[in-house]
């Protein structure tokens, strides 16, 4: 991936200031295992309309990286994003979190155009992300990771020390979620790099996004890590959670997903459920080059 913008503070690669999300709004009410935040606490219907764009366009140079996306996830699904190498997954991503501004088209989230907001405002809206290239601050432990993804302001807070209660108990709550509440007082830097992606999740989770973007999770990770977080993704989605995915494991995407849409040189060239994808001969040709 090439299209992820960057910038201090923050860990290795933030640009928001705070590692796992594109800015989390303020903090959830909510807890680990509770509805997402901002919901009725009632799981939303699904199979409608969600996170949509029209002809999104983004160029660099002369190398279209979306050419007039027109595609619709949808609500209360896990759906992945799939396409080969340079098909312009992650600049959707980056165009759709308001990390990188499209030439042309528009993002609307739940009816709601977002496309001109910024990444924090996206964040606020109910969207949160990870990153291929995972962020989390390399020095901080575990839990001030996730502490500090709970707050609009979180990196400075963190350092300021300002703790509260409450955040403790949901930090720690999503460390367990996760399998790795033994690791809340490691420096994320001594973690492994599967641990570090947890990490970054749990993060995400923490500022209580509805709908979780996802980009590469399995990257690098080994086969039972794999598992954990193929089924932690089930789990969060059956309690409300809406999913996009960016992934290359063909066996994840096609074990978690309800709804897939590929890519290629920009745009979608096949959407639908796992099983017609895996035949479609569209996507063969497009993973295979011809
Ligand atoms: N910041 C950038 N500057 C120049 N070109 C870029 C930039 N970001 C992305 N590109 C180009 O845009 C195209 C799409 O890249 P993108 O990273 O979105 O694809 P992808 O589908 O996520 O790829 P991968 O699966 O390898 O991560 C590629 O040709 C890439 O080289």
């Amino acid at each position: 991936m090439t299209g992820q913008p960057s910038g201090p503070p923050g860990p290795a690669t933030s640009g928001t200031g705070s590692p796992a999300t594109t800015g989390a709004g303020s903090p959830a009410t909510t807890g680990p295992t509770s509805p997402v935040a901002g919901g009725t606490g009632s799981p939303p219907t699904s199979g409608t309309g969600s996170l949509a764009t029209s002809g999104l366009t983004k160029a660099f140079g002369g190398v279209t990286a979306l050419d007039a996306a027109t595609v619709e996830f949808r609500h209360g699904q896990v759906n992945a994003l799939i396409g080969p190498n340079g098909s312009g997954k992650t600049t959707f991503f980056n165009c759709v979190t308001g990390m990188i501004r499209p030439d042309s088209g528009r993002t609307s989230y739940r009816g709601a155009d977002i496309t001109r907001r910024s990444p924090h405002a996206i964040a606020r809206a109910g969207i949160g992300r990870t990153f291929q290239l995972c962020r989390v601050f390399p020095r901080m432990s575990a839990l001030d990771n996730v502490l500090a993804a709970a707050r609009p302001d979180g990196f400075w807070s963190q350092l300021r020390g300002a703790r509260r209660r409450v955040e403790l108990d949901r930090a720690r709550g999503w460390l367990t979620r996760l399998g790795i509440e033994h690791l809340a007082d490691v420096e994320a830097r001594n973690m492994s790099w599967g641990q570090q992606k947890l990490l970054e999740l749990a993060g995400v989770l923490m500022s209580g996004p509805e709908t979780v973007l996802l980009d590469e999770p399995a990257g690098g990770v080994n086969p039972a890590l794999l598992d954990r977080i193929g089924a932690l993704v089930r789990e969060l989605n059956a309690e409300g959670r809406t999913f996009v995915i960016v992934e290359h494991n063909m066996d994840l995407v096609m074990s978690i997903s309800d709804h897939v849409v590929v890519f290629d040189r920009g745009r979608p060239i096949a959407e639908g459920p796992p099983a017609v994808i895996r035949s479609d001969e569209r996507v063969l040709g497009a993973y295979l080059g011809v």
